[in-house]
């Protein structure tokens, strides 16, 4: 008997929630970040070390996975867990986002997209009914509905046109999934930064009826103050005992400004992409470890931090790696920022099941205002 899908909330603080989401694979604590390995790898990160930084879920893609090495042949090799060794929850997204955001030659219509792929060119089409039946053969956890993300800026009349069309692919997306015992299917609500779309579509998702819903059409160049204006209003149109995931989010800040605001889970590129670039997350802000200053500098990047990276390595060693590109400066970056993502996440949920997130918060900031030293 396969665990049924199923999320409990253990403690509030605020419209902060902390809680646990069920899967067969294992267990989610929430709030959430979750790591994200787009082509069956978190880039520069072996499976066992992601599960080391705390990650109990990490996100695969759709839109990746079909192009190169096509979901079917994911599903000969086993799924996409026995494919790339992980074997805890995996969300995929259903690829919308990044049909729009990478494809080439695309045709939108009610039906779907068509469009040429970014790696070779070749044609594709993707539906609610497609993106579900790849989502199946990858084998995720968590399925997201096939949806549309309107690019900013987009006129009230786009967004709401966008939307509905998104309400409707949610509902063939629903109708797509069918019955699958302990896998769980996530809506996506849409409406830009438009209190009465987005209430429209929590009206139209609730009433089709999800295992979650994720808050979508954000993190796509709105900034901070605007995305916070939604997160004000959003989460608690939603249903209350499922989880709500925050989709492309974010820097530190933006994280827990989202918790607060009623956010459970998270994703996004950052921590992985900038420690590759050079750029480490602490407490006290970012670091540039390319900057000359960390030259002959013997500390490591964080004093308090207990990742490989801080334990292991000087600023002035991370420094040298990286001017000399050598593999084992993203290694170390990567594995140093997915480290402190989720130390963010266990203090962010200790805080909110002691009931002392506002002190925990304002500590945050008051670290952050130190800057670096
Ligand atoms: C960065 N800002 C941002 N990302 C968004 C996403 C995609 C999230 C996925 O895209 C990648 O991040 C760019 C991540 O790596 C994979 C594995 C592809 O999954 C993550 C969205 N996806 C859908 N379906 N709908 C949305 O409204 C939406 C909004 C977003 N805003
Ligand atoms: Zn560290």
């Amino acid at each position: 008997m396969t665990t049924p899908f199923s999320f409990s909330l253990t403690a509030t603080d605020g419209g902060a929630r902390s809680g646990v989401i069920d899967t067969p694979r294992g267990q989610i604590r929430t709030p959430a970040f979750m790591p994200v390995g787009t082509a069956a790898t978190v880039k520069a990160m072996l499976p066992e070390s992601v599960a080391a930084t705390g990650a109990d879920i990490l996100l695969g893609n759709t839109y990746h996975l079909m192009l190169r090495p096509g979901a079917e042949r994911v599903a000969r090799m086993g799924g996409l867990h026995r494919f790339m060794n992980w074997d805890r929850p995996i969300l995929t997204d259903s690829g919308g986002f990044q049909v729009m955001s990478l494809a080439g030659l695309r045709k939108l219509t009610e039906k779907g997209v068509t469009f040429s792929s970014h790696v070779d060119g070749s044609k594709h089409f993707l539906s609610p009914e497609t993106s579900m039946q790849i989502q199946a053969l990858l084998g995720s956890d968590i399925v997201m509905a096939f949806d549309e993300c309107p690019a900013l800026p987009a006129t009230d009349e786009a967004v709401a046109a966008s939307m509905r069309l998104s309400m409707r692919w949610a509902q063939r997306s629903r109708d797509a999934f069918g019955d699958r015992p302990g896998h769980a299917l996530f809506g996506i609500m849409q409406g830009g930064v438009t209190p009465d779309l987005r209430a429209e579509s929590a009206e139209a998702l609730t009433g089709i009826g999800f295992d979650g819903y994720a808050v979508g059409g954000l993190a796509v160049g709105e900034g901070q103050e605007a995305m916070f204006g939604v997160l004000d209003y959003a989460p608690g149109l939603l249903p209350v005992d499922k989880p709500r995931y925050l989709m492309g989010v974010g820097k530190p800040d933006d994280i827990v400004g989202a918790v607060q605001r009623g956010i459970d889970m998270m994703d996004c590129v950052l921590p992985s992409r900038s420690g590759r670039t050079g750029q480490a997350w602490t407490p006290r802000g970012q670091v540039n470890i390319k900057n000359a200053r960390h030259q002959d500098d013997p500390r490591p990047l964080d004093e308090d931090c207990t990742c490989p990276c801080c334990t292991g390595y000087s600023r002035a060693y991370l420094h040298h790696v990286f001017r000399a590109k050598e593999m084992i400066s993203g290694m170390l970056l990567t594995w140093h920022n997915l480290h402190y993502y989720q130390q963010l996440m266990a203090g962010l949920r200790d805080a909110i099941a002691a009931g002392r997130l506002d002190a925990f918060v304002a500590e945050f900031h008051a670290t952050r205002a130190q800057g670096d030293i």
